[in-house]
């Protein structure tokens, strides 16, 4: 393989050469005769002594009866003989023109020469676009998708150049240690995963992350692209990853990153789909399957769209390690603007503190920009110092820019979604039988505008009705706090009141949670696929009161704890993620609801409940929460659709 690539180089460079003889034969072979004609008449004219053809045949030198001399070029293919015959000259009276043919080119060749360089240059462009183009990898290392590990000498990037990533460093801590360290892990007879799945928006570090790691873990370095591998001809992709991976472990320990595995790890079997992403994949799960217990080779992917991901990446002993990368809040966002500022030299007025407050939902690579682009207007300027001002108009020049992908809030967006996210927190904190929140944040994860991550205590197979009641009051939380705050509600509840359609929908009609509806179920899987009108209607109304009903108690809830909420979003502004240890400072110990919830007094019997399967629930946010393993609620499209001419709520 590498012989034969060798040998295309070579063939390449000589092919190369060729061209430039080529084409520099017949670029000088193009200037046309200013005064040939003239030159001509001169010499039948017996004004001249001397013709000599030059060397390479292309020009004649001609000497006048003054001494004089002159250079004229030859038209291309042209020889000299011919022209002067052309012209009526004789020939033999001039014995220093060298025959023709000797020196001069004739017509015919030159037409074989201009082909062969078309056919060269067409050939050379192949062989380096292959070697070098977007869909390859060559020995050489490229910038992109080298197979080569770090060389010594290079700055190896560590965790420190990894900014406000705390949690994320965490979660791969031990595969560090394993790396460095694996005779420790094996004596436990501990598994440590092979693969890690990175998730999170365009530009957050998921690339610097895994480089980091590897640099923390003194580990080879191998990067490679899901999109590269789009490209290729059949059985290409495959025997690209086998490269790869025999490298790897040739190196090991070593980590290989495949950036936007989403491109080649879809779900199979798709028309669109061609079979190169099939066999890539399967190489990929068939190289990962056949790892050895003493392999210290770990698979680091990373996606943006881990909902369209083929569900056999995530099995055990593959990617079974999925760590969420966010977007940074402002305390990250600081950390990320110092790494950047780091050896620039900065005015005195410079406030990054105002700058990371000003940045929500930029992502670190828009940080990092904001600051390159303050020191190119320092520069320009010619400036010693990077100021405030250059920082605030990168800032402009950033947000305007064409490129960025995160949205900008406005004040007024920043405190709807803060209130809403807030209401979710304060209910499902506060309802006796809604798990806890582990996380509230306003800064959006993806498409979302903020999020509440509640998760269960323990992995749950079965819930009660209580749980279930909870937990729409917690979704709705959201929607009820800006009714409350701003006696209206915005588009950004759309997601949450998909999950609770979707909850109380089931609790009637699968659950028995319902008491007109009663025991029966219906829908996939049941005896009883159509519903009569009557039934219809029935669960229809029944699911209705379950939403509204838990919509009073979130209302409840928050009317009763007003303070707490307000709390709860204030600090939400000011520090934009709040963890669950936070959360139960903020807010007071539950007081006495006005209202008893009617759901539970209205329980029909007890005895009998079809077992709820959390697996069943349908929504996006949930396929993606049970992905991460945790559910998540998310304020969906907040911020765009509250832009959106046309509300889409049209359900409450
Ligand atoms: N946490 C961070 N700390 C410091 N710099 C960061 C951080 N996150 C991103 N950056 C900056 O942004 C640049 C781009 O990040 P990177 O390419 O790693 O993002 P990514 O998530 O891999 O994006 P993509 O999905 O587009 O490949 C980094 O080189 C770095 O300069
Ligand atoms: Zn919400």
């Amino acid at each position: 393989m590498n012989k034969y690539r060798r040998g295309l180089a070579l063939g390449a460079l000589a092919l190369a050469v060729f061209i430039l003889i080529g084409v520099g034969i017949s670029m000088r072979a193009t200037p046309q005769p200013v005064n040939l004609t003239q030159v001509l008449t001169d010499i039948r004219d017996g004004r001249v002594t001397e013709i000599h053809l030059a060397n390479d045949g292309q020009a004649a030198e001609v000497t006048y009866t003054d001494e004089s001399k002159t250079r004229v070029a030859l038209p291309a293919g042209e020889s000299l003989t011919t022209l002067l015959t052309d012209a009526g000259i004789p020939v033999e009276r001039w014995p220093d023109i060298y025959p023709a043919g000797n020196g001069a080119i004739s017509a015919d060749l030159m037409l074989l020469l201009r082909i062969l360089t078309i056919v060269a240059v067409g050939v050379v462009i192949f062989v380096l676009f292959r070697r070098f183009g977007p869909s390859s990898i060559g020995t050489t290392p490229t910038r992109r998708g080298s197979f080569e590990p770090i060389r010594p000498g290079e700055r190896v990037i560590t965790f420190d150049d990894v900014a406000g990533a705390e949690e994320v460093k965490e979660e791969v801590a031990d595969i560090v240690d394993y790396l460095r360290d694996p005779e420790r892990f094996r004596r436990l007879g501990a598994r440590i995963p092979r693969g890690v799945l990175l998730t999170g928006p365009p530009g957050t570090g998921k690339t610097l992350l895994t480089r980091a790691l590897a640099g923390e873990a003194r580990a080879s370095f191998f990067s490679v692209s899901g999109s590269e591998f789009v490209e290729l001809y059949v059985g290409v992709g495959a025997s690209r990853v086998r490269e790869l991976f025999r490298k790897a472990k040739e190196n090991a320990p070593a980590i290989i990153f495949i950036d936007e595995i989403d491109a080649i790890g879809r779900r199979r079997g798709r028309m669109e789909q061609s079979s190169e992403y099939d066999q890539t994949l399967n190489q990929i799960l068939v190289e990962m399957d056949g790892f050895e217990e003493r392999t210290t080779v770990v698979v680091v992917a990373a996606t943006n769209r881990v909902d369209i991901l083929d569900p056999a990446l995530l099995r055990p002993g593959r990617f079974d390690r999925k760590v969420v990368v966010d977007l940074p809040d402002r305390k990250a966002r600081r950390a990320i603007l110092e790494v950047h500022a780091r050896g620039k030299p900065l005015a005195e007025n410079v406030n990054l503190d105002e700058l990371a407050a000003r940045t929500t939902g930029m992502t670190g690579a828009d940080l990092a920009n904001v600051i390159n682009e303050a020191a190119i207007l320092a520069a320009r300027d010619r400036r010693e110092t990077i100021t405030n001002q250059d920082l605030l108009e990168a800032l402009d020049r950033t947000l305007a820019g064409p490129a960025r992908n995160a949205r900008r809030f406005s004040e007024r967006e920043r405190r709807v979604v803060a209130y809403h996210e807030a209401g979710h927190a304060v209910v499902a904190h506060l309802l006796p039988h809604a798990d806890p929140v582990r996380k509230v944040s306003i800064v959006s994860r993806g498409r979302a505008g903020g999020y509440t991550m509640i998760v269960p205590d323990e992995d749950r197979g079965l819930w009660t009705r209580a749980q279930l009641s909870d937990r729409l009051a917690a979704l709705l939380g959201g929607l009820a706090a800006e009714e409350l705050i701003f006696g209206d509600i915005t588009t950004g509840s759309s997601n949450d009141l998909e999950q609770t359609t979707a909850i109380a929908t089931s609790m009637v009609q699968r659950y028995g949670m319902g008491k007109r509806f009663g025991l029966l179920s219906t829908g996939a899987g049941s005896d009883l696929q159509q519903l009569s009108p009557q039934s219809a209607y029935t669960a229809e109304q029944e699911a209705l009161e379950l939403v509204q009903q838990a919509h009073q108690v979130a209302l409840d809830v928050l009317r009763a704890h007003a303070d707490d909420l307000e709390r709860v979003a204030q600090r939400l502004l000011e520090v934009e993620t709040i963890d669950g240890e936070e959360l139960e400072t903020l807010i007071s110990p539950p007081r006495q609801l006005p209202v008893r919830r009617p759901v539970e007094q209205a329980l029909p019997t007890p005895l009998h409940r079809a077992p709820i399967r959390e697996g069943r629930r349908k929504g996006s946010a949930h396929r993606v929460g049970r992905a991460i393993g945790l559910v998540a609620s998310f304020t969906r499209d907040a911020v765009e659709s509250l832009r959106a001419a046309k509300p889409q709520i049209d359900r409450t």
